[in-house]
């Protein structure tokens, strides 16, 4: 059975076309995405690299890593996303490969093929997040880095993701996160353990809503990244 929630996709598709306005639902996107490109970047130096971009939605990560010279290919099983995504390399210039394909199947298809891959903000949106982090490891070459970011489960995540993003400051549309399907670090480290990851650092990210800015830093109670190293 494929490891993907059809209610998910629906809201992803439903909003797709309103993917690259700075000011829709997908403001947060838009905000966090310098720092964190930054951060794998700096990391992984993604110039001439080959790098998959799983659950790529409407290319905003995928698009930037080929701006910084890498060799992107990004996946998703929204079509409408994907439909934007590549609607939007017309505008940019830019060159990445769109494919509606799950992970898993990828991973089948061509394991061992990049240098990096990054899943970002889609762990929490699938069924069976460990299948998604074992594909992501089976797709990078050993010795290669995966990328993951989610959403941490405890009482604050709770206040600040959903009620505070959603509800309060309305910065997302109400129903984008399901809380039981945030992930804690030490699950998601117990997932990649699993699937021959070394956990080389865990970064957290914060909203400041005074200054409507994002930071990386120590704290990891909401937003949170990982750097993994695969196994050789
Ligand atoms: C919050 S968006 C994140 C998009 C992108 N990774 C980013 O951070 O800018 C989540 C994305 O995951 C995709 N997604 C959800 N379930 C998926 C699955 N099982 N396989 C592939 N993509 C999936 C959605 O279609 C959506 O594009």
């Amino acid at each position: 059975m494929i490891n993907a929630d059809p209610n998910e996709l629906q809201k992803f598709s439903d909003l797709a076309h309103r993917w690259w306005d700075p000011k829709s639902e997908f403001k947060p996107l838009h905000d966090i995405n310098p720092l964190r490109l930054d951060w794998i970047d700096a990391n992984a130096g993604l110039a001439g690299k080959k790098v998959l971009d799983v659950g790529c939605g409407g290319g905003l990560l995928s698009e930037g890593m080929a701006e910084r010279g890498a060799q992107v290919t990004g996946i998703d099983l929204s079509e409408k996303a994907l439909g934007v995504a590549r609607l939007h390399l017309l505008e940019s210039g830019r060159s990445v490969d769109y494919r509606h394909i799950s992970a898993e199947s990828l991973a089948a298809e061509m394991p061992g093929s990049f240098d990096v891959v990054t899943c970002l903000e889609m762990l929490e949106h699938v069924p069976d997040p460990a299948s998604t982090v074992a594909a992501c490891a089976k797709l990078v070459k050993p010795g290669g880095q995966v990328f993951l970011s989610t959403l941490n489960r405890n009482p604050k995540s709770y206040l600040l993701a959903v009620i505070g993003a959603e509800y309060l400051l309305q910065m997302l549309p109400k129903g984008t996160h399901d809380y039981a399907k945030f992930i804690k670090p030490s699950e998601l480290a117990r997932h990649c353990k699993a699937a021959d990851l070394e956990v080389a650092e865990i970064i957290g990210m914060t909203y400041n809503p005074f200054t409507q800015r994002y930071s990386l830093g120590r704290d990891t109670s909401v937003n949170y990244l990982l750097r993994t190293v695969r196994n050789a």
